[in-house]
């Protein structure tokens, strides 16, 4: 049985794209034009750019999923829904100085960074969540735009992974958060279109504060490339009351 918290949170990722009805109205800061582009793809299934080793992983990780102990998390490049536009909405009535900087015309191009690159060349992942364990196990083929020193990925390509990986956690455990520290060491370099596990873990909740920590490994649980801790901080939830108040009353008089 998932906790409340992580229901409510699977949800809203699924509900992003699942039955949500047609935009009534985008809010005061997020518009959408009339180009805008939705794609309805789910990038977390299999593609032909997936090599043979993180299909087999993947359908081991589906396997286990068959008895409700792991979930697979879908993930969409963009955000374009009725629920996603108030969690748009909401967030930049959280920040309203940052947000006014914030260029609206760009704002309706924007894509989820790790999944804005052609398939295959950049980042290609898959999560599954343990709600039981609250541990997330993150499947990922970086490709060859991800280089950093020649023949290996970018430390900040394998920060970027780490940060969508332990962030996933800490939202499906604690809504809606935001990194506040990431400290990672590197251990070993990570060979340049390898296949390697993400493994991240709930270590706890203090209030306000999600302390998550993660290491990267070679599918072989051989090498350890990569160790980080993190700290997500809710979004302070007096504030919310407010801000709901406010994205409540931002659709016009129909
Ligand atoms: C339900 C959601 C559903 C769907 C989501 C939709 C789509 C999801 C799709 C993909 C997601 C993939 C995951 C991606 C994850 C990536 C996340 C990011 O990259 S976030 C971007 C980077 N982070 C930032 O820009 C944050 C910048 N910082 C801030 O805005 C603020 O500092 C803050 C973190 C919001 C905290 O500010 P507050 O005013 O809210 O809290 P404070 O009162 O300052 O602090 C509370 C508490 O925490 C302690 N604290 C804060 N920062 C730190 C720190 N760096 N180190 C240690 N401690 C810290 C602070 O001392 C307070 O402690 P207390 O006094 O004991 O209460």
């Amino acid at each position: 049985m998932l906790g409340r918290c992580a229901a409510r949170a699977l949800g809203a990722l699924r509900g992003l794209r699942e039955g949500a009805p047609p935009a009534r109205s985008p809010g005061p800061s997020r518009r959408l034009l009339s180009s805008e582009k939705v794609s309805e793809k789910d990038h977390s299934l299999p593609k032909p750019c997936w090599s043979k080793d993180m299909r087999l992983l993947f359908d081991q990780f589906m396997k286990k999923c068959e008895d409700g102990s792991w979930i697979h998390l879908p993930s969409y490049e963009d955000i374009a829904t009725q629920r996603s536009q108030d969690f748009s909405t909401f967030i930049h009535a959280y920040f309203p100085t940052a947000s006014e900087q914030i260029n609206k015309e760009k704002l309706s191009q924007g894509r989820i960074f790790t999944r804005s690159f052609e398939d295959g060349l950049g980042f290609e992942y898959v999560m599954f969540y343990n709600d039981a364990e609250k541990r997330i196990v993150c499947v990922f083929q970086g490709g060859p735009h991800l280089q950093g020193m020649p023949g290996f990925f970018h430390g900040g390509a394998i920060a970027t992974m780490i940060d969508a990986t332990v962030g996933m956690n800490a939202i499906v455990s604690g809504g809606i958060v935001m990194t506040a520290n990431l400290n990672i060491n590197f251990k070993r370099p990570i060979p340049l279109c390898s296949i390697v596990l993400i493994n991240s873990q709930l270590d706890k909740i203090e209030g306000r504060k999600l302390l998550v920590s993660c290491n990267v490994q070679s599918v072989d649980e051989k090498i350890l490339y990569t160790e980080a801790t993190s700290l997500f901080i809710k979004l302070n939830p007096e504030k919310e009351f407010h801000i709901k108040e406010l994205v409540l009353n931002s659709a016009p008089p129909a």
